[in-house]
């Protein structure tokens, strides 16, 4: 007789994308596991922490047409949970006026008529005090973007799954899978049966789809996520109505530097690089690279003059970056009943709900709402490895 439990579904990392897939696969009456390796909560991959962006502002369509869905499902969980996940900021785009990527940002609200105020030089100061535009660039608010609360998001969707019946095992790492019309799914503390199986592993995905036959172009990174002291507490606080904000390829570099105001941490701003340095997700803290700190330092005595340009508190995070830093939302090359999210490369927490029907769609073998060829596995056909 066979030990294994056998469930419709089997989804793999609890982390902001697996846990809506599974709370959309639980939604549409499938018998659901969500396995996660560590101890919930917990901060080693992804998705931890207070706060993440929420915006429209994209280059492309897609992305902004992504966000017009995903705002309906992040408002429908906080009616279904009665908590609050989001906080409209605004978010102040930065960035060389006629090149890279700010005039398209500019162009992409605009096309999909997303409320939008354009900055110039002389209404800059009056929208948006103690910050330093700098010399050649434009400004624009996407007035729609706003702050997501992260760690509360996770809690939530979590909560959910589980009052619509589905099962969360922590403290369980997938140690074995394999593949078939059932898929044999072994686990640190037990093995399952499921017919499908979703792959939410973020940085642990090459790790994890090594048992799996397949290497995607995946690289992680370590973030250095680093929060600013205001000189006069509050300067740039939700209260004075700061905005979130993106620098779009800035004297220093090509990648971007962003903030959020203080709130969460009293008196403290969330300023980061949108780059980090190579680090293996089980031994992120060796990778002790601050470059980019030193980067930050100077961007925020030059721009954000009401802050001391030393970072008072230092957290990690990973990014799973892509080549081309678009999602990988697709079925697995060998095998049709394995679906895998992946590579969100630092952009990814906004869409977790919409990710998460994505997922739950291309697993229940449905259309999927929105085209995803951009998201496709093969575009990175000359730089994938097989892992055997
Ligand atoms: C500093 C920082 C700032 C960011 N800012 C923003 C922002 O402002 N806006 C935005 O939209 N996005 C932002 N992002 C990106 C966003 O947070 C990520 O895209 C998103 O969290 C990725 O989620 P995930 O579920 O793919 O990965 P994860 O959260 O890492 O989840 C994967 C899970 O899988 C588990 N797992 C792995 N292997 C196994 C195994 N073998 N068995 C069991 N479980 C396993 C892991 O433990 C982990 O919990 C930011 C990211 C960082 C790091
Ligand atoms: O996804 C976001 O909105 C932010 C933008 C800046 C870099 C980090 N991620």
């Amino acid at each position: 007789m066979s030990t294994e439990q056998d469930y419709d579904c089997v989804v793999i990392g609890a982390g902001v994308q697996g846990s809506f897939t599974a709370y959309q696969l639980a939604k549409h009456n499938k018998k659901t596991l969500l396995l996660e390796q560590f101890i919930l909560p917990h901060t080693r991959g992804s998705s931890h922490g207070q706060t993440r962006i929420i915006r429209k502002a994209y280059e492309q369509d897609i992305y902004t047409q992504m966000m017009g869905e995903s705002y309906q499902l992040w408002a429908q969980l906080e009616k279904e949970a009665g908590v609050t996940l989001y906080r409209q900021t605004g978010l102040l785009v930065m960035g060389p006026e006629t090149s890279g990527e700010y005039p398209l940002v500019k162009n992409t609200l605009l096309k999909n008529k997303v409320p939008t105020v354009i900055l110039n030089r002389d209404n800059f100061h009056q929208h948006i005090p103690n910050v330093v535009l700098s010399e050649g660039h434009g400004a624009l608010l996407d007035e729609t973007a706003g702050v997501l609360f992260a760690d509360r998001a996770l809690k939530a969707v979590q909560h959910q799954f589980q009052k619509l019946g589905g099962v969360i095992r922590d403290n369980e790492k997938v140690t074995e899978i394999k593949p078939g019309p059932v898929v044999k799914v072994t686990t640190s503390g037990g093995a399952y049966q499921a017919r499908n199986v979703v792959i939410t592993a973020g940085p642990w995905t090459n790790k994890f789809l090594a048992h799996t036959g397949i290497q995607l172009p995946l690289e992680t990174v370590k973030i250095n996520v680093c929060y600013w002291k205001e000189k006069i507490p509050g300067t740039y606080g939700v209260k004075q109505r700061f905005p979130c904000f993106v620098v779009t390829g800035s004297l220093e570099s090509k990648e971007h530097i962003y903030g959020l105001p203080s709130n969460e941490y009293p008196d403290l701003v969330k300023i980061c690089y949108h780059m980090g340095s190579k680090a293996d997700p089980d031994y992120r803290d060796l990778q002790t690279d601050t470059s980019d700190i030193d980067i930050l330092k100077r961007y925020v005595s030059r721009c954000i003059p009401g802050l001391v340009p030393e970072p008072a508190v230092v957290e990690s995070c990973m990014y799973t970056l892509t080549p081309d830093r678009h999602f990988v939302l697709d079925y697995h090359p060998n095998y049709s009943n394995i679906v895998i999210g992946a590579g969100f490369s630092g952009h990814g927490f906004k869409f977790g709900p919409v990710i998460g029907k994505l997922l739950c769609e291309l697993s229940l073998g449905e259309v999927p709402s929105f085209d995803l060829s951009p998201f496709k596995i093969r575009r990175f056909q000359s730089e994938m490895k097989s892992a055997l």
